[in-house]
């Protein structure tokens, strides 16, 4: 079951097309609505969404497509029973828009139609081409108070204006506005006048017309750029909130700074590190942006997903030239966003932690770069305490980023943190507590509801109701989140058959088809998307209006993130969550799949420091898939692993990047030994390869080790080779590759600190679903409490945990709801253990099949077949691995003693 859930959003690529055309100014008589107390949603909601308007938004720009990183899974492994503790012998048993302002969405809502309802299910998908990683958005908006066009022509140049932000003043514009005048608007005003002229004859005061027209807009474009440049200058001789505020007008058309930004973009220009905290869509991303206009160098923002760096790519205001680094980009994609930054072109770049880390990224930096401002973007994967903690944010150290960036000032930033998290945070990134910026963790436009609901069948008659009923009838745009790939497609055909427009969405769809799916819901073609956690993270449509939950959400961080998509224009939504006993029961077992056990740890680092002492130089690898198989642990429990043993504080390793370390190489010109007499690495790959069936089969880590090359210089060797038709060459295996600078004294203690770490990993992850799912249920009870009307009382219940939670101590004061005993377990595991006598158990792996959980060398589609599957799903997982435990030790002795 757990292998059709989405872990994260890391496939996320798509993200909300920007607007076409330039935003017209706030309206200044039509604030947006306030938060309208909860009182009864009847009253609340007829109000805030009732007057039907033609959507606004233009149709999606084609070019603006996102690649994504996704990768197909591998295919699940096959039982693999070796070297595990217990051996039982015998048989077998049988997955800116920023310059957009709230207001302007706000006029954009409309409610939502019956016609427009029934046109739903048809999308028509129009291919569109993928963009690759770096090119840097060719969507340029203007900025909203100014009506002239600053797109370019999607030379992937991207939003790149010449703004003299790093003092070479105006000195390139003409050529730039050759692609501005062909923005989207000018464009389309200058071909009606084309058919005229056409049919005129008049083609001379045709192109006296155009270049009229083009030097009006480089004119205007040079106004405002040197107004913004004025504003610049001016913040920089004095920061005042006066200053600041006129750039933000100017830049941005906002009037005003919301709530912590100012604070936080003060601090960032004193050269003070700091952490902020605002919810989700408070307007984080602007608090560096504006630091990055000022501050002379780069800002480098640090994201965990392309996805997401792709999106705060594109929403960068035009005048703020941006750029990507990603592992997953392409060679030459690389070598274009390196030269923009030698050449001073990028001043805002978004890298991945790995990237950052990477040595040439980093002596580039030393060298000649200077990086002002680093920003942490989703600070709270810095921290295991975190909901979504990433091995390789624990390469972002305060020390490492001065060091070895000599970065100024750290800016961390996220919307759900609790103390414990912001604590790990702040003390790996050295914020001081007084640079805290911390506001509340919800905004207040939510009205928050659950309901009890029954198994799958009874859930999605429960979403239709719901759906049918006010205020949802009439919200045109809703997310509904569930928790399993399967459920996305099973609910969202449901309402389709229901004249419901709905689309579903999950990592396991191909990239394009994601895209089309996000761009399709942010143009308003589709009204309903069902999602795993993949789909929203960085999604900034404001008008979500509703985000219902299918399923309990993983932690209070997961419900917050996720209902944060809605109301992001500041109108009161509405966020309502399906609560099920059985789902909660469920998830609490996934929490456990990731646990590992002292014994499989130990195994793992007596395999990874096997090396001699002496080879402490030599390239170590560790096939992922056979070394997931052979230790049951998954690749992120290693790679988790390893980063604690290259980062902790002994530093026993060096991380390389991963590698396909299986090369099958075919010689095709000159004979292998022709080569090797005028080739040292044609020569190793000869000494450390194997001939099957004509081809050299050979171990890339092996062939660099032994002549004290890096393996990027064997790959680059058969790269040429090829290119000039001497051979071809097939790579496989993805491995973690390493070198090993220390070996622990003893393996046993160090295995013991790191089973402990992980397992209070394991407790907290499903501490948090505890905490989550008491929250739900204390506010179905209380819904018939006291006087106020149901959803009002539910709101205030879920709004006073969330605050509880993220400033208090992340206690569950709500007992488990699994049972601490149960009278036929151990017979049962018994049972079990009789009839595997073929495979060797360990007691957790026995825990993992009674609560239905697959592992890689217990994989779903063997032991799912097995009737002991998920039966005691309700038993504490801790119970389950004691009697397992028991039962082995007895099965073992009864076999010692019957073969004596
Ligand atoms: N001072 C402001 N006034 C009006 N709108 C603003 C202001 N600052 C930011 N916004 C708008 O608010 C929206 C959300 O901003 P942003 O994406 O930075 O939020 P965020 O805090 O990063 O949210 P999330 O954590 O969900 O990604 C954007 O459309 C942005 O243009």
């Amino acid at each position: 079951m757990d292998s059709d859930s989405d872990s994260d959003g890391s496939h996320v690529s798509a993200t909300p097309p920007r607007d076409s055309f330039p935003p017209s100014p706030p309206p200044l008589l039509q604030p947006p609505p306030k938060y309208v107390p909860p009182v009864s949603r009847k009253i609340t909601s007829s109000s805030s969404r009732s007057k039907p308007k033609a959507p606004t938004q233009p149709p999606p720009n084609p070019s603006q497509e996102a690649p994504t990183s996704f990768s197909p899974p591998p295919p699940p492994p096959s039982p693999l029973f070796t070297d595990l503790p217990f051996r039982i012998c015998e048989s077998q048993p049988a997955r800116f828009s920023s310059s957009i302002s709230s207001f302007s969405r706000l006029r954009s809502r409309a409610s939502f139609t019956p016609n427009e309802k029934l046109k739903s299910d048809g999308v028509d998908f129009v291919p569109e081409p993928p963009q690759p990683p770096n090119l840097i958005t060719d969507t340029i908006t203007s900025p909203p108070v100014k009506p002239m066009v600053f797109r370019s022509s999607g030379n992937g140049e991207g939003n790149f204006v010449k703004l003299n932000l790093n003092g070479k003043r105006g000195k390139k514009f003409p050529s730039k506005y050759k692609g501005v005048s062909k923005s989207r608007s000018n464009y389309a005003f200058r071909g009606k006048r084309y058919k005229k002229k056409e049919a005129d004859g008049d083609g001379e005061s045709l192109l006296e017309e155009e270049s009229d027209l083009q030097k009006q807009v480089e004119e205007e474009a040079n106004g405002f750029i040197s107004s913004v440049e004025d504003a610049i200058l001016a913040v920089k001789t004095e920061a005042s909130d006066e200053n600041l505020t006129k750039l933000l007008n100017l830049v941005y058309g906002y009037d005003s700074f919301r709530d912590g930004q100012l604070e936080a973009i003060k601090m960032i220009l004193g050269g003070s590190s700091t952490m902020l905290v605002l919810p989700t869509g408070a307007g984080k991303s602007l608090c560096y942006q504006i630091p990055a206009m000022i501050l002379p160098g780069i800002t480098l923002v640090v994201s965990p997903l392309v996805s997401l760096m792709i999106d705060q790519l594109k929403h960068l205001p035009s005048i703020i030239k941006g750029g990507l680094l990603s592992s997953s980009q392409r060679p030459e994609e690389t070598t274009e966003t390196l030269r923009k930054l030698r050449e001073g072109i990028i001043k805002v770049l978004f890298v991945s932690p790995e990237r950052l880390l990477n040595v040439e990224f980093l002596s580039m930096f030393r060298m000649s770069l200077s990086v002002p401002l680093v920003v942490v973007d989703e600070a709270h994967c810095v921290s295991e305490w975190s909901h979504n903690f990433r091995p390789s944010y624990m390469r972002l150290k305060a020390s490492m980023l001065f060091s070895e960036l000599k970065a100024k000032c750290i800016l961390a930033m996220t919307a759900t943190a609790t103390t414990m998290t912001l604590q790990a945070v702040m003390s790996a990134l050295e914020i001081p507590s007084t640079n805290l910026i911390q506001k509340s963790q919800l905004r207040d436009n939510f009205e928050l509801s659950v309901s009890l609901s029954g198994a799958n069948r009874q859930l999605m008659k429960d979403l239709l109701i719901l759906m049918e009923s006010h205020p949802y009838k009439e919200i045109r745009s809703i997310i509904v989140y569930c928790k399993f790939q399967y459920e996305t497609d099973m609910i969202s055909k449901y309402l389709r058959d229901n004249n419901i427009n709905a689309k579903g969405y999950h990592s396991g769809l191909p990239a394009k088809d994601r895209v089309r799916i996000q761009e399709s819901f942010c143009s308003n073609k589709i009204r309903v998307v069902v999602a795993t956690v993949a789909f929203g993270m960085g999604l900034d449509k404001g008008d979500v209006g509703a985000v219902i939950h299918f399923s309990v959400p993983g932690s209070m961080e997961e419900y917050v993130q996720e209902i944060g998509r809605a109301g992001r224009d500041g109108r009161l939504s509405y966020c309502h969550l399906f609560y099920d006993n059985d789902t909660y029961l469920k998830l609490r077992s996934l929490a456990h799949s990731d646990g590992v056990d002292e014994y499989a740890v130990g195994k793992f680092l007596t395999h990874v420091f096997s090396t001699e002492t002496k080879q402490h130089e030599k390239i170590c690898s560790l096939v992922i898939e056979s070394a997931s198989q052979k230790f049951d642990m998954k690749e992120e429990v290693m790679q988790t692993i390893l980063t604690h043993l290259e980062l902790g504080e002994v530093q026993y390793l060096r991380m390389l990047p991963q590698l396909n370390i299986c090369c099958t190489l075919n010689f095709h010109k000159s004979s292998p030994n022709t080569l090797a007499a005028r080739n040292t690495i044609v020569a190793a790959i000869l000494k450390k390869s194997h001939v099957k069936q004509g081809l050299h089969v050979f171990d890339i880590t092996a062939v660099a080790s032994s002549i004290c090359v890096a393996t990027t210089d064997v790959l680059a060797e058969i790269q040429t080779l090829k290119m000039k038709g001497e051979v071809t060459y097939e790579l496989k295996d993805p491995a973690f590759c390493y070198t090993i600078l220390k070996s622990p004294r003893e393996i046993c203690s160090l295995s013991s600190h790191l089973t402990k770490w992980l397992t209070e990993i394991e407790s907290c992850k499903v501490r948090k679903l505890d905490i989550m799912s008491s929250a739900a249920v204390a506010a179905i009870s209380v819904s018939n409490t006291s006087e106020l009307s149901s959803g009002a009382k539910q709101t205030l219940s879920l709004q006073s945990r969330i605050f509880d939670y993220f400033n208090g101590d992340e206690k569950c004061d709500t007992p488990s709801k699994t049972t601490q005993n149960c009278a036929f377990l151990r017979a049962d595991i018994k049972v079990f253990l009789q009839s595997n006598r073929q495979a060797k158990f360990t007691p957790r792996a026995i825990a993992r099949i009674m609560h239905g959980v697959g592992s890689p060398a217990f994989p779903n589609s063997v032991w799912s077949k097995t009737h002991f599957w998920g039966r005691y799903m309700s038993v504490e997982f801790r119970v389950i691995m004691d009697a397992a435990q028991t039962e082995l030790f007895n099965f073992v002795d009864r076999n010692a003693a019957l073969a004596t």
